[in-house]
């Protein structure tokens, strides 16, 4: 049996639960990779007393697993920018194949990372980094590897999925934060999980492996979920939606739509029902149609389950000796195409509006021909006398699908009216047809 050396850098959340798929269950393990799979080094700034690492070397400096000749596989779980790329380039450079779960890292730097590794003729699989444990990266670029992907829609951040699930439920957005990070789920950074960034990330990586674009993630729109009121939530449920927090990369002919913002879905889609820290992601194929891959997006062993595939898999591959390997997005490089990322102005969505009017004669009318003069079709409309409050009364609107600078236009315009207060809130809605 060939034995497979791996070395794991970051004893955290990921680092740990990594730890105890691949001891626990090592026999399994052996059974599907035809390895003897070894832990051999562990390094990490913090080090932890809670797990009994059964005399595996451990140190606080990553480099001496990097540096260790030994070592096959290196996996990086400190996570961040700087350290880990310094990290990933010197492991390559040792011609060691590497497995991470940064999707930070993969979305900023990939590029640069796989153009390194494909030079020194080593691996770096990163599975673990888009929704957790769900093995999408997999499904995209060998289970639907026969398609045209034409849109993938999500949700891809655990943490901002959790917030709204329980804002629903009434509770505070600070207080379920503030859980989010205890449970371990949340970014060293909570705002890149509540400002989208981190779903950005996962976004670009999938654009990517999806339709042979390259990394675009600088491109990537981002909206976060923090002016999400418990109004809104209220309000679109009546309508029928729920509110999402979603990735959504669309392919155009002109481009690829890129963005990451609250989204209204229907209540009958399954992806309405994905509550708390579980993540789904829809993929749609010209051969296959609509397929939906959900499951824990963020934790110890879920995001560990993850990270010990890539290693089988990179074991398998170092096992067999085959040159043979899935391209790093999924398409060869020669194959990636170009395609510009599309302006927000330039995508395509249908929105939820709020507007706070005054309660005067004729202000519906105002705002219907407006939205009419921008051809901008009501799916429905709903105001409700008993919610006057200060002479102003709110009214949501549902619109039909538009280019996104119709409804800028529109906005403006509402938002000039004398019978208009303040500031149009808009949501984006999409029914996934
Ligand atoms: N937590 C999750 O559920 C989850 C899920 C998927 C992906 N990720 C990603 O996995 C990575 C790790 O996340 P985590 O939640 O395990 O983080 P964490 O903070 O729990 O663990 C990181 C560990 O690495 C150590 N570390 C950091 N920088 C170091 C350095 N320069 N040298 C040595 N040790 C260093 C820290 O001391 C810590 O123990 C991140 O890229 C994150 O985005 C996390
Ligand atoms: N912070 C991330 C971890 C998983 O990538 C989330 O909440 O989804
Ligand atoms: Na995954």
């Amino acid at each position: 049996m060939k034995q497979v050396s791996v070395g794991i850098c970051g004893l955290g959340t990921v680092g740990s639960g990594t730890f105890k798929v691949l001891t626990r269950n090592a026999a399994i393990i052996a059974g599907r990779s035809g390895c003897n799979i070894q832990i051999t080094r562990i390094a990490s700034r913090t080090p932890r007393t809670d797990i009994d690492l059964g005399g595996v070397p451990f140190s606080t400096d990553v480099y001496d697993v990097v540096n260790d000749p030994a070592i096959d596989i290196v996996v990086e779980v400190i996570g961040g920018y700087d350290a880990a790329k310094e990290l990933v380039l010197t492991a390559i450079k040792n011609g060691k194949h590497v497995v991470t779960a940064n999707k930070a890292l993969i979305a900023e730097h990939g590029t640069e990372i796989f153009a390194a590794a494909e030079k020194a003729g080593v691996i770096v699989a990163y599975e673990a980094g888009v929704a957790g444990g769900i093995p999408v990266i997999k499904a995209i670029r060998e289970g639907l590897a026969g398609n045209r992907i034409d849109w993938i829609a999500g949700i891809m951040n655990g943490t901002g999925n959790f917030i709204l699930t329980e804002m629903r439920a009434g509770r505070e957005f600070a207080g379920v934060l503030e859980e989010a990070k205890a449970l371990g789920y949340a970014e060293a950074d909570p705002t890149f999980d509540v400002e989208g960034i981190d779903a950005a990330h996962k976004l670009t990586i999938l654009a990517s492996a999806g339709f042979g674009v390259p990394l675009q993630f600088n491109k990537a729109y981002t909206e976060g979920i923090s002016k999400i009121t418990p109004y809104d939530i209220a309000h679109a449920e009546q309508l029928g939606y729920r509110i999402k927090h979603l990735g959504i990369a669309r392919r155009r002919e002109e481009g690829i739509e890129l963005r990451v913002h609250p989204t209204l879905v229907p209540q009958d889609h399954l992806i309405a029902r994905v509550d708390g820290v579980l993540n789904a992601i829809l993929v749609d194929g010209d051969a296959v149609g609509q397929t939906m891959y959900y499951g824990p997006g963020a934790g110890d062993e879920a995001t560990g389950s993850a990270v010990v595939a890539d290693i089988i898999d990179v074991a398998r591959i170092v096992a067999s000796g085959s040159s043979l390997r899935v391209p790093f997005l999924g398409f060869a490089p020669e194959a990636m195409e170009n395609l510009p990322v599309l302006e927000m102005e330039d995508v395509q969505s249908a929105y939820y509006l709020r507007i706070s009017a005054f309660d005067r004669p004729g202000v519906l009318a105002e705002i219907a021909t407006i939205l009419s003069d921008s051809g901008i079709n009501i799916e429905s409309i709903m105001q409700k006398e008993f919610e006057v409050k200060d002479g102003r009364i709110p009214v949501i609107i549902l619109t039909h699908t538009v280019q996104e600078r119709q409804m800028n236009g529109a906005i403006a315009e509402l938002e000039n009216l004398p019978d208009i207060d303040g500031k149009v809130v808009r949501i984006r809605a999409e029914n996934f047809n």
